[in-house]
This record gives structure tokens, sequence and C-alpha cells, in this order.
């Protein structure tokens, strides 16, 4: 691609923008000329969960430094075209085109330049990585980290590591109302839990009202592993107090003007104000949904997984996907971008998914209707 440059009007004053070889450099009125640059990043990640870093070569841009294989996006390339050629360049790997999973796109301005980083999962590949370019290469698994340091890009993005594919959200208060004992329905939940942990790691959300969500995380807790999460849909003094992550419903994320100080942070969404909404307070993840029609929001319009993908596109933190959705549905919500599932009743309990594939959000007395 030729090099071009354009004039455009800013509030601030003139700029001229010029695209030199996948570079941009912003000149701007009064503004110190800044180089913009798309990068395309890879998480490949084996099965036990361990994820490759490259350590800079000496004579690059920060030796010595630990990162996400990949490399600049060049003119005429979309991101994931880069990546393949990048990882086929740099590790001697192969990968399909459909096996690059878009995950979230990430900003950090160094003092050479403003980069854009497009993060891709990656879970198949051909070949075994061999250190082409990288002075080292080095299988971490999150959220441990025996390498040091990373690119200071790359901090949050190694903490979204940590996050599981697969949320479950509990429904102790649905199974009361339809008549059922405490002592089974935190029963249910726990054997579901035991389950759930069975295809891997686990982020809980408690959905209950207060003394039911301090009995219920009590009963759960002992059945969680080091790699599963627990977040609380409730109060942040509730949060602190059970020692777990918290889960804002959209209404109090509209109406929070800073993150909740707590290590684990996430947010119900179903616009992409809302998802904008949680990306500037940062948080550690989203949820957006309704993916599927549910019966427990008749009036929600379903998203379905092209316009989950329209609003999740680009997004800088992880974006879970919910509504009507179970463990089989991971797949496609990872090629539409989603970090995972996130499910109610397809998850907790198999009586009421097997009488109601779709009752996700349903009560158990309209699921027996
Ligand atoms: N590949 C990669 N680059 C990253 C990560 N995090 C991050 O900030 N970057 C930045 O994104 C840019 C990637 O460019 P690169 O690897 O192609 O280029 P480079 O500066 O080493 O060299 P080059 O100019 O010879 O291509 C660098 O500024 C790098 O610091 C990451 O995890 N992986």
């Amino acid at each position: 691609m030729g090099d071009r440059a354009r004039l455009a009007f800013r509030p601030g004053g003139l700029a001229v923008r010029a695209r030199l070889g996948g570079a941009t450099w912003l000149a701007a009125q009064g503004a110190s000329r800044v180089k913009r640059v798309e990068v395309a990043a890879a998480v490949l990640r084996r099965d036990d969960g361990a994820v490759l870093l490259g350590q800079r070569a000496e004579g690059t841009f920060c030796p010595g430094y630990w990162e996400f294989p990949g490399g600049k996006v060049e003119p005429g390339e979309t991101p994931a075209q880069a990546l393949v050629r990048e990882l086929a360049e740099e590790l001697e790997i192969a990968v399909a085109p459909e096996d690059v999973l878009p995950w979230v796109v990430r900003e950090h301005a160094y003092a050479h330049a403003h980069v854009r980083l497009h993060f891709f999962r990656i879970v198949r590949w051909s070949g075994e990585p061999r250190a082409r370019i990288h002075a080292a290469l080095a299988w971490v698994r999150p959220p441990a980290m025996t390498v040091a340091p990373l690119l200071p890009a790359n901090g949050p993005v190694w903490k979204f590591l940590a996050l599981p594919e697969r949320m479950l959200v509990s429904g102790v208060a649905a199974m009361l109302e339809a008549g059922e004992p405490l002592a089974g329905a935190l029963e249910r939940q726990e054997d579901a839990l035991v389950r759930a942990r069975a295809l891997g790691s686990v982020l809980v959300q408690v959905r209950e009202p207060a003394a039911l969500a301090e009995a219920l995380v009590r009963r759960l807790r002992p059945q969680l592993g080091p790699e599963d999460l627990l977040v609380l849909n409730g109060e942040v003094d509730a949060a602190r107090a059970l020692g777990t992550g918290l889960h804002l419903p959209q209404r109090r994320l509209e109406s929070l003007s800073r993150r909740p100080d707590l290590p684990w942070v996430g947010a119900s969404v179903h616009e992409a104000s809302a998802l904008h909404r949680a990306e500037a307070l940062a948080l550690d993840y989203a949820v957006l949904g309704p993916v599927r029609p549910t019966r427990s929001h008749p009036g929600t319009a379903a998203l379905g997984w092209q316009g989950f993908e329209e609003i999740a596109r680009g997004a800088s933190i992880p974006v879970y996907a919910i509504g009507g959705l179970g463990p089989a549905d991971l797949e496609d919500a990872r090629r539409a971008g989603a970090h995972g599932v996130a499910g109610i009743r397809a998850w907790w309990s198999q009586v009421y998914c097997d009488s109601s594939p779709d009752s996700d959000g349903l009560s158990p007395a309209e699921a027996r209707r």
C-alpha cells in the first residue's frame, strides 16, 4: 500500500495523518508527534492452561521483557492475517484463520509510540513453537507468573487470563420459590458446581438475597479450587466481608463513578453504552446478553451471535455471553469473540435443563408449567 496523507479537522486544531508502512504519524497543532502502531498478539494456550510468552531479544525495544508472540500489522492486512503471518515467521507454527479467535483490544501509550494491541486466543496450531526472534520462550500457567518483567501493556491482559471460561450463576432463591427446601436447594447447587468443575475452572456468580448469599458462599467455597473465582452480585461491603469479588447489575454500573475497590469486579451489560461504561471503569469483565430468547426477559430482544459480536468486538475487557446458553455453546461463543459463556439453569440443574433447554433465568415453577 502506498503512503498516504490526509487532512482532518479536530477540536484541538488541524491534524495531519500520514500512513507510512503500518505506522500512523499524528502531527497536531500544539501537540507532539505520536506514532500509532497496530499490533496483533497471540494468546497461545495449551490444554493444561499454560500460555506461551517470548522474551524480547537484545537490540529491540524493551530487551529482556516478556510478551505475547505477534507483531505489527502490515498495510493491507487485517490483525488476524498479520498474526497468522507473524506466528509462522516468529515461531514456525501454522494456524488456520478460523482458529484465530478475537478476544480483547488494548491501547497503551509508550514513549516511542501509541500501540493498539489486538489480542487473539489460539487453542489449535500445528508445529512445535521455536524461538526464531525471541531470546527465549516460556510456557506459563496463569495466574502464576514465573517470568519477569512483562511488557507494561500486558499486565491487565495477564490478569484476564485468570478468568475461567465458564461462569455459573446461582439460582437458590428460584428453587425456594418453587417450594424446594433450603437444604435440598443448597445441595443441588453444590452438586452442580462439582459437575461444572469437572469441565474446567469456573467463575461462580452468587446472585441471591443477602442472607441466602452468605449461606451459599459458605456452602460452595470448600468446593472451589485455586483457579476458580467467586463473585457476589450484591453490595460492596458484603462482598468485602465475604472475601469475594463483586458483580454489578447494569443499573448499578451506570450509577458508579469509579471502580469499587475489590480485586475482581464485573458487570452485566445489555448494550454497547453499558459495555463502554464497564471498560471506562476498568472492570475485569462484562457479561453481555441475552444471546438467545429467554422466558425470564420476555420483553428483551435476543442479540443472536451476530448482535453479540457487533457489541463485543474491540472491547478492552473480556466479555462473557449469556442468555439461554450452556457448556455446549462455548465454541460458538469463542468464535463470536466471547471470553466464555455464563449460564444459569443449564449449568446448575440438570433437571430443569432437561425439562426446558431455553430456561435461562426461568424459575422452576415456570419451568414446570
Ligand atoms: N508482539 C507483542 N508486542 C507487544 C506486546 N505488548 C506490547 O506492548 N507490545 C508492543 O507492540 C509493538 C510490537 O511491535 P513488534 O514486536 O512488531 O516490533 P518491534 O518494535 O520489536 O520491532 P520492529 O520494528 O523491528 O518490527 C512493540 O512496541 C511492543 O512493545 C505483546 O504482548 N506482544
